[in-house]
Order: C-alpha cells, then structure tokens, then sequence
C-alpha cells in the first residue's frame, strides 16, 4: 500500500512524524504497534458490594494489571462480550491503560465528579466504581454527541453505575455551572494515534493534521473545563495519542494561561515519564505520564493531574436552586422502603420528571435549559396511583438489597435476557428481583404458573453464549 510504512498499516505522515519526535527510539515503537493488541477486563464495583470475581469468570483472567487492582489481562480472542456476567455488568472490557485514568482522578468521599467527554462510558463507570467505594459522592457524565450519549446511557445502566448523564456542549455547561466541581476530567477527543494497535480504523482516519486540529478542540474543551472547577479542584486531562502537540504542549499552554499546577502522578509500573523537552523544558512536566505500547503492556496513552489554585477568583457565582419532588414524597418513602434495604440517601430525595422517578445525581445544580437525559438512576416509574420499578434500579444496588430477590442458574438468566417467562414454583406475586452470581438482572412479576418477564425489549438478545472453561 503506497501510503503505508513498512512495519504495518501505520500512516507514512505518521512514522515521519514520530521518528522525528523519537529518533532511533522511533523503531522500538512501531514495532511495538506491528505486534498484537491488550486486552484488559475491569470487574465492575459500582454497587458498593465487596468485588468478588464470579467462579466461571476466574479461568479466564490472565495477569492483574499493575495500576488497577481490579484489572486483569485477557486473551486477544477471550470471547467475554455476549455472557450473562457480561449483560448483568459483572465487568467492564476496557483496554488495559485506559484503566488508569480513573484512578489519576482518584474521587474522594462525598465530591461531586464530572466526565465531559464521557461516552461511551469507560472512564464513567470506572469513576462510579471508585467513588463509590470512596463512600459515595455525585457524579455526572456529558457527551457531546446526541447519538453516542445513547450508548454512555446504556453501559451506565448495565453496570449499575450511579451518574447523571447530560448531552451538552461544554461551554454551555461552563455557563450553567461555574466553579461547581471538585474534579473535572477530559478524556479529550484525540488522533487516536495510541490505538492504532486495537482498532485499524484509527489509522484509516488518521491524517497528517490531525494532531493539529485536535489541539484546537482540546483547548476549547479545557477553558469550559477550568470554568467548571472549584478552586482547588482538580483538573484531569487524558488522550489516547503520541503526538506532543495533543500532550505535553496542551499541558504547557494550561500552565502558562491559567492558575494551575500540575499534581505528579504514581509512577505506575512500565510508565514513564512526560517529555519536557518536547514542550519548551518544563521541568514540571515530569510529574505527567506517558503509557508507550513499547515500555509497558498497554495501549498508547497520556495523562496530567492538574490543581486550579486555591485562590482562582470563581469565574460566575453558582446559582442554588434545590429541585425538590412535592408530590407523593410518602408514598415514594414507603414504596421505596418496601422494595428495597438501605437505600442510598439520593434515592431517598429522588428527583420527579414527569411520572418517572431518578435518584439525585445533580443536586442542587440547575438544569434550566440543559439536555438533561437523566438526573441520576431511573428508579420507578408513577402510573395509574402506583409505583413501577425502572429497570435501571435492579442493577443500581446488590442483590441482596432486595428482599425479594431470586438468584437464577445462567440458563435461566439467559432465557430470562432473551425475554422469555420463567417458571414460578414458589407462587410469588408482585415484582420480583432476578439475579445472576450476586448481580442483578432486572425484573419480573409474578403470576400464577410463570414470572412474567419485564426485561426491557431494547435490551434483549438471543446470542448470548455460556461461560465456558478456556481449553
Ligand atoms: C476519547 S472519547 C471519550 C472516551 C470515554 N471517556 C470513555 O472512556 O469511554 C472523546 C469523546 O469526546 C467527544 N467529543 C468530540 N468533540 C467534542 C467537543 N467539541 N466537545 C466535547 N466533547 C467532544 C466525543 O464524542 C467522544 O465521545
């Protein structure tokens, strides 16, 4: 191919580039890249439950990954993606370092979090896991693009993540809520040039300018950014590219414009350090990390911490106004009560739309005027003076915080998540919880001879595959 060099499918205009950038440690790279990709899995802890790893999914972990303690390698053909662990979001498959950019924004007990550049939800739900553990806090993600928010909606609703989801355009979240944030991360629209090795696309699409116009975008994206910080708050600021332009050079300009400092980063292991030479000899630079496919078992990928000062005038004062439900609050209490253990206190002071009801993921941030898609976890919905329970909900919480709960065997989940009805032996009535390995399914309602099935029809699939033992 004449456009191709001769390592593999990797753009010319880009081994120029990176040989310039590299020298001799140029060839290390796109060796590297010719060889084949990682695959990471990243069991999933969102529902403050002790993370256990299922028996059938043990045989098929390899190494834990060293940065993340609940990561693991997988085999580059592990078919992990049509399993009912996999529906029931017992994990997540993400690429190995792409698991440690939650981590770089390590959320603390009670901060309110925001992913702005979120689907499809990667980073989301690794956040979501982290903070709750953390003890909890709020969490929001927002994406920009109305048709892939649809698939950030849909893996925070597998993995039973608690966030609300926005689709909104960073400036106009950084107009709505100034200085509202104790961490932002912008896991950046990039060049993509970090996951050429995973995904042949990536170089297809690659052209020789795109590092320059991505640090255009990245720019406006991070202004909004600062704006949507507290003092003090941390800003978190990754890409899935090589090229200085997007990287070390962003991080130089955000130094010299804004009052921000950079927080170092652990050395995690096959890490290295960020590059100063390649960005006017920033020493500071050193406290930035590169993941290189050639000096560690990853994708490509960059990432800075960075804290607003203290003292960093807030750009507009918050606006504070409470949305509150008036109606049926009594009714909401004992309902909720009723179905389910210990509910969190967002699910408590639930936020109405209409006749569904969400926990509060936003609170006390307006929404005037936003494309809100959802204010926190849908719950229930409020029909004919009665509550329904959301699907969402069987998955926001363990199993065993529904007293109503039946654990089924996975060929009952798996005609259960092809929407079939189950037997009823036990004459339950009502709705009734489904769980697989401890991990919540969905719902069902019972009558007489059969659990009528309320998975929903979007959602079910009819190829989902036994976990089996690797051979
Ligand atoms: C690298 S991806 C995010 C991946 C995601 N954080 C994850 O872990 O799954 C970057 C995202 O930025 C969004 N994006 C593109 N242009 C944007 C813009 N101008 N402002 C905000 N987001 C944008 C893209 O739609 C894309 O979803």
């Amino acid at each position: 191919m004449a456009n191709r060099n001769e390592y593999t499918e990797l753009p010319k205009a880009f081994c120029a580039l990176m040989q310039n950038w590299l020298g001799t440690e140029a060839t290390s790279l796109f060796e590297a890249l010719a060889s084949p990709p990682t695959r990471g899995l990243r069991l999933s802890g969102c529902k403050a439950m002790p993370l256990h790893i299922p028996s059938l999914l043990v045989p098929h972990l390899n190494a834990s990954i060293p940065w993340t303690p609940d990561g693991y390698y997988i085999d580059v053909d592990a078919a992990l993606g049509k399993t009912v662990l996999h529906e029931a979001g017992a994990y997540y498959l993400q690429e190995p370092s792409a698991m440690a950019i939650a981590l770089a924004v390590a959320p603390q007990t009670g901060e309110r979090i925001l992913d702005l550049c979120a689907a499809p939800g990667g980073k989301t739900t690794h956040l979501a896991s982290l903070l709750s553990r953390a003890g909890g806090g709020r969490l929001v993600a927002n994406e920009f693009h109305p048709t892939r928010v649809r698939a950030l909606a849909e893996n925070i609703e597998r993995v039973g993540a608690r966030a609300a989801i926005v689709n909104e355009s960073p400036d106009r979240l950084a107009t709505a809520w100034p200085s509202a944030f104790d961490a932002v991360l912008v896991d950046a629209p990039c060049s993509g040039e970090g996951m050429f090795r995973k995904d042949p696309q990536a170089a297809n699409q690659w052209q020789a300018d795109s590092p320059d116009r991505c640090q255009m975008r990245q720019q406006e994206i991070l202004i909004s950014a600062i704006k949507l910080l507290k003092p003090g708050g941390r800003l978190v600021y990754s890409t899935c590219t090589f090229n200085p332009l997007e990287n070390e050079r962003i991080v130089a300009w955000l130094l010299d414009s804004f009052p921000l400092s950079i927080d170092p980063l652990p050395e995690w292991p096959g890490w290295s350090s960020g590059r100063p030479e390649w960005a006017f000899d920033r020493p500071e630079l050193l406290g930035t990390r590169r993941l290189w496919p050639h000096l560690a078992r990853g994708e490509g990928h960059f990432v800075a911490r960075l804290r607003l000062a203290e003292d960093a005038l807030p750009m507009q004062t918050t606006r504070v106004r409470a949305v509150r439900p008036t109606k049926n609050r009594r009714d909401w209490s004992a309902w909720l009560s009723s179905t389910v253990a210990d509910p969190p206190s967002t699910f408590v002071q639930p936020r109405i739309q209409k006749d569904m009801i969400f926990s509060d993921e936003l609170g006390d941030l307006p929404t005037d005027g936003l494309r809100v898609l959802r204010p926190g976890c849908p719950l229930a919905t409020w029909k004919t003076d009665q509550f329904s329970p959301h699907h969402a909900l069987s998955r926001a919480l363990p199993a065993n915080a529904f007293p109503s709960s039946i654990e089924l065997d996975e060929a009952e989940a798996m005609a259960y998540l092809r929407g079939e009805a189950l037997d009823n032996p036990k004459d339950l009535r009502g709705f009734v919880h489904l769980a697989y390995a401890g991990y919540g399914l969905g719902f069902a309602k019972g009558a007489p001879g059969r659990l009528n099935n309320l998975y929903p029809k979007g959602l079910r699939s009819a190829h989902l595959e036994p976990l089996e033992r690797p051979h």
